[in-house]
């Protein structure tokens, strides 16, 4: 496995796989990876010849209150799964090469971010669409691999592509969950014990939604009264957001369907976890 941290470097890599017949699949990542990466690779290894997995902890997706400078980060054990999970490179580029001096071009997807992380994260989208634009130009993948556990953040990515004509398929993955249901994150490495235990009121919450939805409610305000009373009685437990809306289009529903979003932020302590289910989607 190769690291590569130059960006005309990287270009170059795929300009020759490409011109020698492979196909390249790119996971494009901020680092500290954990089994649910593993999972976009693994799937990447059977899909491409070449696996390309991106580690850029990307500064111009995170607000001037976020945490930036605290995300984890540990390349060397981010090289081991990498490689376990069959990666051919790591392109790990710094700031400076992917925003230079003088830089002033950004991507904005207008309708699909305005709900949801976008609302309570501004810029936010507006910075993930740059860099995973700049990733396509740079990678050029065939196919790229994103988790559903950021549910919006790929509907935002699937529809630049469409609308930007760019030549890549794009691949939404399950969630990856430990074995008491917690999602899988980054930032899970923030928790304290005690808010560790207290984190799986998400889960919690999204099974008794979907529990309630199977045996026939279809009523939204009553879905989230549910949601809100088990996230609620958690101590150090804030709802950001706890929002039901089209699995496809985004827009808000008031009568629950098979394809309803139900999609939760829910602060623990200081740590900001996402998750969500689809009503009617087996997870
Ligand atoms: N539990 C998971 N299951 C499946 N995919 C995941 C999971 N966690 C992250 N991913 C996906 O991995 C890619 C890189 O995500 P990222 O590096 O932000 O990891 P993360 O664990 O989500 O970190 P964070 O704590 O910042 O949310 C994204 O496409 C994301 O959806
Ligand atoms: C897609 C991404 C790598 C862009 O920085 C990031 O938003 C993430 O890790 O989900
Ligand atoms: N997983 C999305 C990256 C972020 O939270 O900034």
């Amino acid at each position: 496995m190769r690291i590569i941290d130059s960006v005309a470097d990287m270009q170059a890599f795929s300009r020759n796989a490409r011109r020698s017949g492979k196909t390249i699949a790119l996971v494009p990542t901020m680092g500290y990876l954990h089994d649910g990466h593993a999972s976009l690779m693994r799937e990447g290894r059977t899909r491409a010849d070449i696996l390309v997995v991106s580690i850029f902890v990307n500064p111009t997706q995170f607000g001037p209150s976020e945490d930036f400078t605290t995300y984890p980060r540990d390349l060397e054990r981010d090289r081991q799964v990498a490689a376990a999970a069959g990666a051919d490179v790591i392109f790990a580029p710094r700031a400076d090469d992917m925003y230079p001096a003088g830089f002033q071009t950004y991507v904005d997807v207008e309708k699909v971010t305005l709900p949801l992380c976008g609302a309570s994260r501004p810029g936010h989208f507006r910075g993930v669409t740059t860099v995973v634009a700049k990733l396509f130009n740079i990678v050029m993948p065939h196919t790229a691999f994103f988790g559903k556990k950021d549910f919006q953040q790929l509907a935002v990515i699937r529809r630049m592509v469409a609308d930007l004509n760019m030549d890549l398929s794009i691949v939404g993955m399950p969630i990856i969950r430990e074995p008491d249901g917690l999602a899988m994150s980054s930032r899970n490495a923030y928790l304290g014990p005690q808010e560790r235990t207290n984190a799986l009121c998400l889960n919690r919450s999204l099974a008794a939604a979907r529990n309630l939805f199977t045996h026939g409610e279809r009523s939204v305000a009553r879905l989230r009264e549910k949601v809100l009373r088990i996230i609620t009685e958690v101590p150090g437990a804030a709802i950001d957001y706890a929002d039901f809306r089209d699995s496809e289009t985004l827009e808000a529903v008031e009568t629950a369907n098979e394809k309803t979003l139900l999609a939760l932020a829910v602060k623990m302590g200081t740590t900001r976890l996402i998750d969500n289910c689809v009503l009617g989607e087996e997870q």
